[in-house]
């Protein structure tokens, strides 16, 4: 794999779901090694530090989307940092924090690609919308709102809508879709693997035929890997796990194929939850697999 210039940014943010601790997301994983793991792989690396979150008030109310403003605040800077990063011709590997921050990160990101292809890599669609979520937890609505589904406050951040088209996009690891989900799904044709799909055929290929997906008429790949995509024996230390999912092998093997493909363009790797963690094991995991991303070897 070719040397790179990474940016990484972190995203302390936990405002789009209920449970505490996903804003330490980004701290755990720094101390897992990430900054080191990728220079050893001769990466240049610069770490553009963490976005400003604000506190959480809970005064607001506003039905079905929780803590939206805030949510939205954090997403105008996330996008701002992101295409300050791509300026200075950095690659984009933003850090979470709960996986609302998808929001920013692709906004940032197509402000110069317009036909981006998507890898969501998660148990779930995060598809909802506010009339079909059944949480208000906007981290459960970051793909719809980038393809311009939901609150005009949300789908209009960066000035433009939708972000990503529906034939760009391809969902693996998906185990777990709500109502409103698998009608958006069906009513867009959106690619999905399930782990029906990922037991059948297995991963190899289901990632062959993702990256020739991906690839097709787009300008760029993003990866947004919720750490929830894994089995939770594999990565205890998320918000909503959900049983029998893709395991740390398979995972790997993901990566690798990833990398020699060499199609990504940005990555995100979200939901890391310390406090839910045992001895960080989640956010080794994420390293590990962020150092297969960028081109780790055994030999
Ligand atoms: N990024 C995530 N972990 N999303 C989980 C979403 C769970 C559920 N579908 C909801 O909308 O509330
Ligand atoms: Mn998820
Ligand atoms: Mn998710």
């Amino acid at each position: 794999m070719q040397h790179l210039k990474i940016g990484v940014i972190g995203v302390p943010m936990d405002l789009g779901q209920n449970r505490r601790g996903v804003d330490m997301g980004p701290s755990a994983i720094r101390y897992a090694g990430l900054i080191s793991r990728l220079e050893a792989l001769g990466h240049e690396v610069k770490d553009f530090g963490d976005i400003t979150i604000e506190r959480r008030t809970e005064e607001e109310f506003s039905p079905g989307l929780k803590n939206l403003s805030q949510v939205i605040k954090a997403n105008d800077l996330l996008r701002m940092q992101v295409e300050a990063i791509e300026e200075e011709g950095y690659y984009p590997l933003v850090l979470g924090g709960d996986h609302s921050i998808a929001i920013g990160t692709l906004a940032g990101v197509t402000k110069e690609r317009k036909n981006l292809g998507v890898i969501w890599y998660d148990a779930h669609g995060d598809l909802n919308t506010g009339e079909t979520s059944p949480s208000g937890n906007i981290h459960g609505m970051p793909l719809a709102v980038s393809l311009g589904f939901g609150d005009e406050s949300l789908t209009s951040i960066g000035g433009f809508a939708p972000k990503i088209k529906p034939e760009h996009i391809v969902i693996i690891g998906a185990r777990s879709l709500d109502e409103g989900e698998k009608e958006l799904i069906q009513e867009k044709g959106i690619k999905i693997f399930t782990m029906h799909e990922i037991d059948r055929i297995g991963m190899t290929r289901v990632m062959e035929e993702a990256i020739e997906y991906v690839k097709k008429n787009t300008d760029g790949v993003h990866l947004s890997l919720d750490l929830d995509g894994l089995d939770p024996n594999d990565a205890p230390g998320v918000g909503t796990p959900v049983l029998g999912g893709i395991s740390y092998r398979e995972s790997h093997l993901a990566m690798e194929m990833l990398a020699e493909a060499g199609i990504l363009t940005s990555t995100e790797f979200v939901e890391v939850n310390p406090i839910l963690d045992e001895r960080n094991k989640t956010a080794e995991v994420a390293v590990a697999l962020m150092g297969s991303l960028f081109g780790e070897k055994l030999l």
